[in-house]
Formats: structure tokens, sequence, C-alpha cells
């Protein structure tokens, strides 16, 4: 039975990576994966899924305005798809998560989303909260903080590395400007 999962985690811990495995894994099968990415993450340009590890892939993009169960139905309809990844799933809308559970329950199509638990504030990306009710399995990759424990939280920084405590919930960037962190050196960072 098809299910949907959610791979989520702080920054910097291997999601993109893990999506581009799984997608190799698929096409070495013979099966054919339908890959998505938010469009607004253009890091690494955009329509691609690329990791830090150096690997990269053509991707599919989405806005918030997409309906991506009508979007993959019309996509299976014209060739058969395996198993769709979402990479940066944070970024969906509550309206996509739950289109998203249509395509495992009416297409029988896996759905693997990968993406962050919470912003640099603590608190739920739209996409994460309806995830974390929503999806049949919840797995979390896990990286490290400077301590040595697992890094849960994610701290923005300002140019001079200060820990920043309010701003826009959406702010593009990588490990220049995202540091993950545990629970303990987050707050003392906020701290100051
Ligand atoms: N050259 C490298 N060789 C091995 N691992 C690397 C390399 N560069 C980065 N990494 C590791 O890749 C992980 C980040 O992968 P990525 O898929 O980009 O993460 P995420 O999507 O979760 O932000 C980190 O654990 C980092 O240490
Ligand atoms: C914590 C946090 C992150 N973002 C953005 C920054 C990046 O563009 C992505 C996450 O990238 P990953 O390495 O693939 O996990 O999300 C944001 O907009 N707001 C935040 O609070
Ligand atoms: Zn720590």
């Amino acid at each position: 039975m098809a299910q949907m999962y959610f791979y989520y985690s702080a920054m910097n811990a291997g999601k993109s990576t893990t999506l581009l495995q799984s997608s190799f894994n698929y096409r070495e099968r013979g099966m054919n994966p339908a890959i998505f990415t938010a469009a607004i993450d253009d890091r690494y340009g955009k329509g691609v899924v690329s990791s830090r590890i150096g690997l990269q892939e053509e991707a599919e993009l989405f806005n918030v305005d997409d309906d991506l169960f009508q979007c993959l139905s019309q996509m299976h309809a014209e060739t058969k798809i395996d198993c769709v990844l979402i990479d940066e799933c944070q970024f969906l809308t509550k309206a996509q998560v739950y289109q998203l559970t249509e395509v495992v329950d009416k297409l029988h199509i896996p759905v693997l989303c990968y993406g962050l638990r919470s912003d640099f504030r603590g608190e739920l990306f739209d996409g994460s909260r309806y995830l974390l009710a929503w999806a049949d399995k919840l797995v979390e990759l896990k990286t490290i903080c400077h301590c040595g424990r697992k890094a849960n939280m994610v701290i923005r920084q300002d140019e001079s590395g200060k820990a920043i405590a309010d701003g826009d919930q959406v702010e593009i960037g990588g490990n220049d400007r995202y540091v993950s962190v545990c629970r303990k050196h987050y707050k003392e960072a906020l701290e100051g």
C-alpha cells in the first residue's frame, strides 16, 4: 500500500542527499520518480535538487498556487510515475499537503517529502505542520551541533554571525546564513 513519508531535520543533515539516493535507487530498478522542489529556493538555480555533497538532479518546481494532485494526475496519465519525491517540503501549503495525500490515496503512488521541521524562531513551517499531522511515516534525519548533541534547531545569523530572533519566516540561504544546533545552544545563542 502506498504511503506518505515525511523525512525531517534541521539544515545540513543530508535531506537532499537522501532524496537523490532514493531517486537513483528507483531509476536503477527501471522505475520513474517524479521530483519536485520549491520554486522560491533558487540557491542552486531553478529546477534542480542539489546536495552539499555535490549530487544534483533536475526537478519540477512547485509554487504556492499549484494543484499538485492535478499536476501529478496529468503527469501519471502521460507516463507512469512510481514515486513522488518533494524537496523543501516545509514550503508546501496546507492545501498542497492535502493534495499529496490524494496522490497516495487515489493514485496509489508513494510520496516522500523532505524538509525542515521548524524555522529559525522555533516555529513550525506550514508544510511541516500538516505533514507531521497527516503523513503515515515520520522519519528524523540527524545532524550534529558543535557540542556533539543532535542538532534539532536552526539559528539564522546576521552578517557578524549574531543569532537573529525575529524576521520573515522565509529567507533563502545556506551555511552562510544558517547554523544547525542543539536546543541548549540555540537558547544560549538567542540569549546572547
Ligand atoms: N564533500 C562532502 N563529502 C561528504 N559529505 C559532505 C560533503 N559536503 C557536505 N557533506 C555533508 O552533507 C550533508 C548535507 O547534505 P544536504 O543533502 O545538502 O543537506 P540538507 O538537504 O539536509 O540541508 C552534511 O552532513 C555535510 O556534512
Ligand atoms: C531555518 C530556515 C531556513 N529557511 C530556508 C533556508 C534554505 O533556503 C531552506 C532550507 O535548506 P536545506 O539546507 O535544504 O534544509 O530553508 C528559511 O527560509 N527560514 C528558516 O527559518
Ligand atoms: Zn550544542
